[in-house]
């Protein structure tokens, strides 16, 4: 047996798609093939800068493993490419390295976008620096008017009020170019991460939606990516951000220049503020943190409770959902009330360090003005700059504040999407379509960076362009058998849990495969194999003696039709939703309702108020479960895939409607590849054949009377419904 040493995801060198895809597994499952864990931060590339502070949530999850990977199994004809430079051994052992987390809001990344809008840029700095210098000149001025007012200058008062004047108009003029140029520029930077990290929630493999929830990932695009929205939309007014900072190194430069010895003073008495205010500021970093849990504690609770509303009502539920959320509530309202407190020491303290200055300055300033050592006029331009500069220090510490939020958020979503769990044959996919313009519309762009798409993360690209794709996989699939040969499958959440051991069986070539089972047996967790939601732990699936993981996910995904029992369909019309069976196509409405109809649904979708154009409603609620049914049917006829599955479809209807959609399905089967799961066996029985699912194998498979004969559990289910309807 030959053994070769290949690292897997290394530039160059070519897997095959079996070494691939085991050394992948092996790697996502360190429980058994771990050797030694490294923090991402140690593995990810010196040109990947992370935003964030600390690294603390990033290794909870990001973790990349280097494994080691022994890949055994039958040989696989290469997927070689470029020069079959590499030959495919029957059994690798590699030492593999596995796949580095990417971070997907890196500096590098945030340039790439600001640098989109270099004329704006420039403008903003350019409006920057003449805001600065007009809010900066004021107090001179302002001094100088004492002067005239005084006696002290002989200025005419008309001159230096024009003066003033211009100041006055100049200042509001380059605010309203500054905020409105990088309010622009923060925009549309915040519309393309946004994007993005829909992107990558999207391609994300199944078991990452097993383990966060919906509002965890909801939060990632509303408010976590707000935090990063807000350091600039709460920060580019006067006394915040860039204009602060500016601000603050013109007035220290300007009071050395005003008087070189009451300068030094006023900057230890600022610095003094800000020290303080920043100190305290750090230490109530946990009470705000309890906040923004605690309200994300109720956002939870109304999205549970209103998602669910139906189960809220049917156990009256209202009572108990009330009194969760008052509970939440009230956390909220401690945390805010804490919260107040806070701000309110904060903002004291910061007026107590100005009147502290305020007094110094006097004191000081009135003895050297008694002495003659310093006019009236710089002592009223050095109150103005105080002010000037204990609003701007107090401003800029509320800015590192949101950066800090900002930073933390980022984290968030960086070790969410490190990239770690990306179903690369998806991202893969779905780049190459984007790519070749497959899909309709030119709502990409805002995927783009700089022409190309946003790096997907993996590298295992050149051997995923060996894919099967497009053509090959509709003619495979319609033309050959699917088997499961030896599956065994365990949930990636729950790898010691064995839920598929040994599965082999064979969907022959356009006939019914009936799976049936008791619950729990894994049927559905079949289906999810055949769908690619998964892969297999060990085993394979092929399509006409082809391995199906060698086949594009995507044009996978073009050949199969799933109905469930409870089909989902989309809050827009009905003819929207049929349409949805083909969503990269543009679908006429004839062929809509030609799809209708041969699922037993135009007759009742004309009487719908709108006929095709009703609205369903959120998940389809508008519409009832046979109704639903049927256009999910339809949906799944316009898609015309080579292979059908059908989990539990009939299953929630009562009896008038399970026949209008039996009949739809009839018509759906014909010619397919079909695969059944049903509990009600009498549905099933005319199928070519039927396997009998136990405890993660095939424990028994024939037709319904070759199964009856054998008088074994298939046998004894039959009697047990029997009896159950007798
Ligand atoms: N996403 C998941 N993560 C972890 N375990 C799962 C997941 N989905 C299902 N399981 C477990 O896998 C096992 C098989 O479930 P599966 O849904 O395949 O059974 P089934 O035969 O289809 O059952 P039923 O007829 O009740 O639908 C069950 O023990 C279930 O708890």
């Amino acid at each position: 047996m030959a053994f070769a040493t290949l690292p897997l995801l290394q530039p160059g060198k070519l897997l095959t798609v079996r070494q691939y895809h085991n050394a992948q597994r092996r790697s996502s499952n360190n429980q058994s093939h771990k050797l030694c864990v490294f923090p991402s931060s140690v593995l990810s590339g010196s040109n990947e800068f992370r935003l964030g502070l600390r690294p603390r949530i990033s290794e909870r999850l990001s973790y990349a493993t280097i494994a080691s990977a022994n890949v055994t199994g039958p040989a696989y004809d290469a997927f070689v490419s470029e020069g079959n430079e590499f030959k495919v051994e029957d059994s690798v052992d590699s030492t593999t390295v596995a796949a580095q987390p990417t971070y997907l809001i890196s500096w590098g990344l945030l340039w790439k976008l600001v640098s989109r809008h270099k004329l704006r840029l420039l403008l903003c700095i350019l409006t920057l620096v003449g805001c600065t210098t007009c809010s900066l000149t004021m107090p001179i001025y302002s001094g100088g008017l004492f002067e005239v007012l005084t006696g002290r200058s002989s200025e005419p008062l008309l001159e230096l009020l024009c003066r003033i004047g211009v100041l006055y108009t100049l200042e509001p003029i380059c605010t309203v170019i500054y905020i409105v140029n990088m309010n622009a520029i923060w925009e549309k930077v915040m519309s393309s991460l946004r994007a993005q990290i829909f992107q990558r929630v999207l391609i994300q493999k199944v078991e990452f939606f097993d383990r966060y929830k919906v509002g965890e990932l909801t939060a990632l695009l509303t408010s976590d990516l707000g935090s990063l929205k807000n350091i600039v939309s709460e920060n580019i007014s006067r006394d915040r951000g860039f204009r602060a900072l500016s601000e603050i190194i013109g007035t220290i430069c300007l009071l050395f220049v005003l008087s070189p010895q009451l300068a030094p003073i006023l900057g230890i008495l600022m610095l003094l503020v800000s020290t303080l205010v920043a100190v305290y500021k750090r230490t109530t970093v946990n009470v705000f943190k309890a906040h923004g849990m605690a309200q994300a504690s109720i956002a939870d609770c109304v999205n549970e409770t209103f998602s669910a509303i139906r189960t809220v009502r049917s156990f009256n539920g209202e009572k108990r959902q009330m009194s969760m959320f008052s509970r939440q509530v009230f956390e909220y309202e401690n945390s805010g009330l804490k919260l107040g407190y806070f701000k309110s020491i904060n903002e004291s303290l910061t007026r107590i360090a100005v009147y502290i200055a305020l007094m110094a300055l006097y004191y000081l300033g009135g003895n050297k003005v008694k002495a003659g050592e310093l006019s009236v006029g710089t002592v009223a331009s050095f109150i103005g700059y105080t002010f000037i500069l204990t609003f701007a220090v107090q401003g800029l510490v509320n800015t590192f504040g949101d950066l800090r939020v900002a930073f933390a958020a980022t984290e968030r979503i960086n070790s969410v999407l490190s990239g770690a769990e990306v179903d690369e044959a998806l991202a893969f996919a779905l780049e190459k379509d984007i790519k070749q313009k497959k899909t309709p519309g030119n709502d990409f762009d805002i995927f783009l960076i700089n022409g190309s798409e946003s790096k997907t993360p993996g590298s295992g690209k050149r051997f995923m362009s060996s894919l099967k794709s497009g053509s090959s996989v509709r003619s495979l699939a319609a033309s050959g058998d699917i088997c499961l040969q030896d599956v065994h499958f365990s949930y990636p959440l729950r790898p010691d849990v064995k839920v598929l051991d040994g599965v082999n069986l064979t969907l022959r070539r356009g006939t019914v495969t009936a799976l049936v089972g008791s619950s729990g047996a894994g049927k559905s967790t079949i289906v999810q194999l055949l769908a690619r939601f998964y892969e297999p732990t060990s085993g394979c699936i092929t399509v006409a003696g082809e391995d199906l993981r060698t086949f594009d996910k995507s044009e996978w995904a073009r050949v199969v039709s799933i109905v469930n029992q409870e089909p989902v369909l989309f809050s827009m019309s009905v003819g929207e939703n049929i349409a949805y069976g083909l969503p990269d196509e543009y679908v006429s409405r004839n062929d809509v309702i030609k799809a209708a109809k041969a699922a037993n649904a135009h007759d009742f979708i004309v009487s719908l108020p709108q006929g095709y154009d009703t609205p369903v409603g959120e998940r389809g609620g508008m519409l009832s479960g046979g109704q639903r049914q049927r256009i999910a049917i339809a949906r799944a006829l316009l898609k015309n895939a080579p292979v059908l599955i059908l989990d539990e479809a009939t299953s929630a209807l009562d009896t008038v409607s399970e026949k209008l959609v039996q009949k739809a399905l009839n018509h759906l089967m014909n010619g397919r590849t079909t695969l059944v799961i049903a509990h009600r066996l009498s549905t099933v029985q005319n199928a070519d054949q039927i396997a009998l699912c136990s405890d993660g194998k095939i424990a028994e498979l024939g037709t319904h009377s070759e199964l009856l004969n054998k008088n074994g559990q298939y046998a004894s289910l039959v009697g047990t419904q029997r009896l159950a309807f007798e």
